[in-house]
């Protein structure tokens, strides 16, 4: 796992967009794992501006977003699809039928988790994944207690995610109460996952992920398995890791590349791979 600390959540977003845009320089033909909520807005902020500076291209890609309720369609303001239209697709150039997500309003949603766990496998694997952290250490809709090795299926929101995302919704407006999400199995199959989490809000998830114990409380603890994992976070995320001075130092050491995962003991160790 490696760890980038930013001053600012300003910066964070401009590291988390060079990391996907190095990735399409790299590749063109990427396939992409795109997340929603607050944080992602300013990323995409970004890419649509490194688009229209002409520097960034989706021509040839492809991607596959982590989640979308249960009961709205596309067409519905709250839901995903309409997120990353109206955040995203519609500013840039991917091809028509290329972004992927899971169908909210279909007849039978465990059917349509399956057919989108499917169509991942077959178009996959995903080159990048994009993830933001939920307070409670979710990572798309899988909540606490969900299996590390869960594959991509109907979920309950939990109480404090519902709360959290409350502010999206408008007085009287109803909010669904369950998802279809990828897995934590289905994410972790990604070649590269970069997770940004920004503000003190996230900063005890953020401590639990780094360098707490692989635990199902903690979802995004999962990434601690993963070989290409780079999270980024800004000073306030990242005020509760006890091993922040270190992972800093680590950075300056070697600001563009290797990986390294923590250890006890503010050990650091290359990973081979
Ligand atoms: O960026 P936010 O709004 O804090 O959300 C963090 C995470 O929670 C979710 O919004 C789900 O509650 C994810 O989509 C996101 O990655």
């Amino acid at each position: 796992m490696r760890i980038l600390i930013e001053p600012s959540a300003e910066q964070a977003v401009s590291r988390t967009v060079g990391l996907i845009a190095e990735q399409m320089h790299r590749n063109p033909a990427s396939v992409l794992g795109l997340a929603t909520g607050g944080t992602m807005e300013a990323v995409y902020a970004g890419l649509i501006e490194a688009h229209r500076a002409g520097g960034l291209s989706f021509a040839g890609a492809r991607s596959f977003n982590l989640d979308e309720y249960v009961g709205l369609s596309g067409a519905h303001p709250q839901s995903y699809r309409h997120y990353m239209q109206d955040r995203l697709f519609r500013h840039v150039d991917f091809p028509r039928g290329a972004t992927h997500l899971p169908r909210g309003d279909a007849e039978d949603p465990v059917a349509a988790a399956q057919q989108y766990e499917a169509r991942i496998a077959a178009e996959g694997p995903i080159d990048l994944q994009l993830l933001g952290l939920g307070t409670n250490g979710h990572i798309g809709f899988n909540e606490p207690t969900s299996s590390l090795a869960s594959r991509s299926r109907v979920t309950c929101l939990a109480p404090s995610t519902l709360e959290a995302n409350s502010r999206f919704f408008g007085p009287g407006e109803p909010q669904p109460g369950t998802a279809i999400t990828m897995g934590i199995g289905t994410i972790l199959e990604a070649r590269r996952i970069v997770l940004l989490a920004t503000g003190a809000a996230k900063a005890e998830a953020a401590a639990a992920m780094i360098e707490g114990p692989l635990s199902a409380f903690c979802p995004a603890s999962a990434l601690q398995m993963h070989t290409d994992a780079t999270v980024v976070l800004d000073e306030a995320a990242a005020a509760r890791l006890t091993q922040r001075a270190f992972y800093l130092w680590v950075a300056r050491q070697d600001p563009d590349g290797g990986l390294f995962r923590p250890r006890p003991h503010g050990r650091m160790t290359p990973v081979a791979n």
